[in-house]
């Protein structure tokens, strides 16, 4: 039988890394997290003085950073040029720029090959999350999940996160421009696919929406 490849796509904070690390080491498949691949080539842009705001400096520079991402989801892990870049990622400064950089066809293109060549080299089966995953990266995913949340209660976990370094009300704006960029971009922009299941976490614990998500992996696999 083929092996169950899982697609979560959905906006940011809406809770798909969490979800996809829990389903993932409960159905004992492989996890990769496809936005931690953008934020790692936007770090090394970054820290080579590439301006983020010039497609064309990217997308010259797009096949310079050597990136490599775990698929253990009992350990996410992500390298760029042989060091841990699982810290620096997630900085203010990556976070407000990696919408324009991932919005690079040139860069797309080379996140896009290795998110496939990834997925078909984990044979017991993998959960892959983003923006792009059940309409560009996997249409034929077994299961599509697009997992939604309130701006608010995005805005409220994430702020939970960042120890007061933002307000509430700021986190949201944030939070809502990166959406805004990210839907709005012309190459596979964030979209939920026309066979994607929707689940809106905003009134769920984080237990409850795994349990649904392998809820719905368990039956999909059951009637295949
Ligand atoms: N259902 C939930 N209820 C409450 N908090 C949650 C829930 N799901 C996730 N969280 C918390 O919300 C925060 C954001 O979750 P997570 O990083 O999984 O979201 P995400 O969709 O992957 O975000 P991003 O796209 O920005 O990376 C985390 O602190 C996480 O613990
Ligand atoms: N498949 C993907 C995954 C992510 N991105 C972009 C858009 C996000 O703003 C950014 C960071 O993702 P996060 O770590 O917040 O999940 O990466 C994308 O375009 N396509």
């Amino acid at each position: 039988m083929n092996p169950v490849i899982v697609a979560i796509d959905g906006p940011s904070g809406t809770g798909k890394s969490s979800t996809s690390r829990a389903v993932a080491a409960e159905l004992g498949l492989s996890y990769l997290d496809t936005g931690a691949q953008y934020r790692a080539i936007t770090w090394w842009m970054l820290s080579n003085g590439v301006d983020v705001n010039d497609p064309g400096a990217v997308a010259d520079a797009v096949d310079k950073p050597v990136i490599v991402s775990g698929t253990d989801p009992g350990k996410p892990a992500i390298s760029v040029d042989g060091l841990d870049a699982s810290g620096p990622i997630r900085s203010q400064e990556v976070t407000a720029a990696v919408s324009a950089v991932s919005a690079v066809p040139e860069v797309r293109a080379r996140m896009v090959a290795y998110q496939r060549s990834t997925t078909a080299a984990a044979p017991g089966g993998i959960v892959v999350e983003g923006r792009d995953i059940g309409i560009t990266v996997l249409p034929t995913a077994t299961v599509k999940i697009f997992l939604t949340a309130s701006a608010e209660a995005r805005a409220a976990r994430r702020s939970g996160e960042l120890n007061g370094a933002l307000s509430v009300a700021e986190t949201q704006d944030a939070l809502i421009r990166r959406d805004a960029a990210d839907s709005g971009r012309k190459t596979s922009p964030l979209a939920k696919a026309d066979d994607a299941i929707e689940v809106d976490t905003t009134t769920l614990t984080l237990e409850q929406v795994v349990e649904r998500v392998v809820a719905l992996v368990e039956e999909k696999r059951a009637s295949r």
